[in-house]
């Protein structure tokens, strides 16, 4: 494995850790049955272990086990908590605010409310890429059911002030939703001090197994209704039908145990690599840093480069380094990235980006290396453009 590239897009996923798998392997055989299964040891066990995770995550941020209802991942909870109050509120007001640089997982349930005839209002951001808290205060309406504004962006890394929007909300009765899929175990998350009715996790940012998530649905003061949008036996109180996923869930519960435990230390490790980094790559003229430089996630670095091509840049980048650029969470789409756009970037701006995602198990020697190629290759292709 040492000849392949350094990986460096921990935004996109993680390696499952160690003490995770190890964690997991015993409820994919010995340990098989049944969360639901109550007439026997097979079934307690299994209960046992998703329990032991809903208090983890619960105490994670906050909330109690209750309000955690497991889903496949992110996206799933996304939808959920979008679709399931648009459904349960719809008496009450038909309009929506988010923000332009939302994970899809929440615009597209947004814009597929919309063909169903309900408003919803974009929040465009600052330069970087902060919202305007005057702007939110204005949109909200008497008809506003839901406020949706992610924790940690995914490209730029950028943290939203999560209590004043949770404030703002909750004077005005307005539920709000979070989407905190990559800032779980990386950032202190607090739904009472913070006022938040609905958040959405995952496992797979932070070094627990794919296709395992959660919601976090309040249930007191005020307790927040939700149409289930899966239905079947009733699981997870109705909210969300289908077998609990135990191997899944027990591996949720460690990794989030381990970045608990680990928070302090390692978002000051992170810090200092990707300071070391930016420090390094912006003696170079002509890099813009994307997103506020300090209130981001501690791996995140996410870099634009003028006067090179964005496709020339990405691939002198691949043989060395796992990065994502131009439109990083779409790679599929060959626009420019929409989140990149949103801060007001050029075209070619956002299309020559780069996105380093910095994690646990990235050294300072592989910074170094991935310094010195970034560099490198910068100035190659711009010798090269200068020439032709
Ligand atoms: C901000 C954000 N929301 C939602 C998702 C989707 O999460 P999942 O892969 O668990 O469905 C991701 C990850 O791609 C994300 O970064
Ligand atoms: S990081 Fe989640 S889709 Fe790109």
């Amino acid at each position: 494995m040492s000849n392949r590239p350094i990986y460096l897009d921990c935004h996109a996923t993680t390696p499952v850790d160690e003490r995770v798998l190890a964690a997991m392997l015993p409820y994919f055989t010995e340990k098989f049955g049944n969360p639901a299964s109550i007439n026997h040891v097979y079934g307690w066990e299994a209960e046992a272990a998703v329990k032991k995770t809903r208090e983890i995550l619960a105490a994670a941020i906050n909330a109690t086990p209750e309000e955690i209802v497991f889903t496949s991942g992110a996206t799933e909870a996304n939808n959920l908590a979008v679709k399931g109050i648009a459904e349960a509120y719809f008496q009450k007001g038909q309009h929506i605010i988010t923000v332009a640089t939302e994970h899809k997982a929440v615009l597209d349930p947004c814009e597929y409310l919309k063909s169903l005839g309900f408003e919803i209002t974009i929040l465009p951001v600052q330069k970087d890429g902060l919202i305007d808290l005057n702007q939110l205060e204005t949109a909200c309406r008497p008809e506003t059911i839901l406020v949706s504004v992610m924790t940690a962006n995914n490209e730029i890394g950028v943290l939203q002030p999560l209590a004043d929007i949770g404030k703002i909300c909750r004077d005005r009765n307005i539920i709000f939703h979070t989407d905190a899929a990559q800032a779980i175990g990386k950032i202190p998350l607090d739904v009472q001090a913070m006022n938040i009715d609905l958040m959405s996790l995952t496992a797979h940012k932070v070094y627990g197994p794919k296709g395992i998530g959660a919601l976090y649905v309040r249930r007191r003061n005020p307790r927040v209704q939700l149409a289930p949008q899966q239905h079947g036996g009733g699981h997870e109180r109705g909210m969300r039908s289908g077998t609990l996923y135990t191997p899944q869930i027990v591996g949720f519960g460690k990794a989030v145990e381990i970045a608990l435990a680990e928070q302090a230390t390692e978002t000051a490790r992170l810090t200092q690599l990707r300071e070391s980094l930016w420090l390094q790559l912006s003696q170079l003229e002509g890099l813009h840093l994307n997103g506020h430089p300090t209130q981001r996630l501690a791996g995140n670095l996410n870099i634009s480069v003028a006067g090179v091509d964005g496709a020339a840049l990405s691939l002198g980048l691949q043989p060395i380094m796992a990065v994502s650029s131009g439109s990083a969470c779409s790679s599929a789409v060959t626009a420019p990235s929409y989140v990149l756009t949103a801060l007001g970037n050029s075209e070619q701006l956002a299309y020559a980006s780069v996105r380093f995602g910095i994690g646990r198990f990235n050294t300072a020697a592989e910074i170094d290396i991935v310094t010195k190629h970034a560099i490198a290759t910068i100035q190659s292709l711009r010798k090269q453009k200068t020439l032709v």
